[in-house]
């Protein structure tokens, strides 16, 4: 299952040290220049007029940070953080005990917020825009609505997949914020910061080595550090350098681009079983028999920054660097694919 894999960004269950790796403030927090350029503009008006900051949605891949940004901002704002999910709020009344019990100026930070409940959602637009509930209470001929006045507070909407939120939703978030993947100089910041916190020396050519095979998430960067370090600690080694990471990520089937297994699994069935594509993603998924969404969320986003993959109206196809990552030869394309798609 595509959780399990070591390069999978999301967390494993149990995974409590993505805790005490966590960037504590903007400054610490590597990387994603031009969000937190605006952030910090946006965080010291609020402070400043002392205010509510604007509703804040963070999107973009799994384990690039947002969680860990949600906290900063509170942090930064010196207000409190309270943090929930749109899979656990199951009814209205759940969201609403949340609210009634925020603080002025307080973080409500919502995760996965494109998998709220209709019902909840609902509610969450007069309390986002007018800092008001609207409830119904009773049923029937005796129910009753009553408003009840909020504390102006913020939301942190997180979310990888941005374009399943309803527009009405979306629109609501004064400062929608894209986090990108890293650079590798990023992860390298990145690693060496947490085998700090972690007391493993490191090489920075070790850390190096780490990042570029860290698809650009510094989850996977900090799962791989410590797995690394559990391969120098049996071999003796004093520090990770450059050799003694390879020799561990080659041991974990991590290649040179940071791909493993199931990237591979997934190229391999477009090129062998496709032709390369154009293929839908339902086919695809069924093929390596996976979730679409695992797929679509953890495995895809990065084979398509890459250029390994490129999506087009009619499905997804392979470009020439996956057939050379894989060693094989690409098929000349019919006139007709090439020219409307470009097909690289
Ligand atoms: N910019 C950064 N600098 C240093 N460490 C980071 C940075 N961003 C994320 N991390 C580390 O990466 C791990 C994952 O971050 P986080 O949990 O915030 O990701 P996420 O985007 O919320 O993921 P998900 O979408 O799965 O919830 C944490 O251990 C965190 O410390
Ligand atoms: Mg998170």
């Amino acid at each position: 299952m595509t959780d399990d894999r070591i390069v999978s960004p999301d967390p494993a269950p149990g995974e409590t040290y993505d805790r005490a790796l966590r960037p504590q403030t903007l400054s610490e927090f590597v990387g994603q220049e031009q969000a937190k350029a605006n952030l910090k503009v946006f965080i010291e008006a609020a402070r400043g007029r002392n205010e509510a900051l604007d509703h804040v949605l963070l999107f973009g891949p799994p384990g690039l940070g947002k969680t860990t940004l949600a906290q900063i901002v509170s942090r930064e704002l010196g207000v409190g953080f309270r943090a929930t999910s749109g899979p656990i709020l199951a009814k209205a009344g759940d969201l609403a005990a949340i609210l009634t019990n925020l603080e002025p100026r307080d973080v409500l930070f919502i995760d996965e917020i494109h998998r709220l409940a209709p019902a909840v959602e609902e509610i969450l637009y007069p309390a986002m825009e007018d800092h008001v509930l609207d409830l119904i209470i009773g049923e029937g001929p005796s129910a009753r609505s009553v408003r009840i006045d909020l504390a102006p507070f913020t939301l942190v909407g997180a979310t990888t997949r941005a374009g399943l939120l309803a527009t009405p939703l979306r629109d609501r978030f004064g400062i929608p914020l894209r986090l990108e993947f890293y650079t590798p100089e990023e992860l390298v910041k990145v690693i060496m910061g947490a085998a700090r916190k972690m007391g493993a020396p490191i090489a920075e050519d070790g850390a190096r080595e780490i990042a570029s095979r860290s698809r650009g998430t510094p989850r996977v960067a900090g799962r791989l550090l410590r797995r690394v370090r559990d391969f120098a600690t049996a071999e003796g080694a004093t520090s990770i350098d450059r050799l003694a990471a390879a020799r561990a990520l080659s041991r974990l089937e991590i290649d040179e681009a940071g791909l493993d297994a199931n990237d591979r699994r997934f190229l391999k069935a477009l090129i062998e079983n496709y032709g390369g594509g154009p293929v839908g993603m339902d086919t695809l998924a069924a093929a390596i028999a996976e979730a679409r969404d695992a797929v679509e969320d953890v495995i895809e986003p990065y084979l398509l920054q890459q250029g390994f993959i490129q999506r087009t109206p009619r499905g997804r196809m392979a470009c020439a660097r996956a057939y050379a990552h894989l060693g094989l030869t690409e098929p000349p394309r019919a006139p007709e694919q090439g020219g409307l798609f470009g097909g690289k």
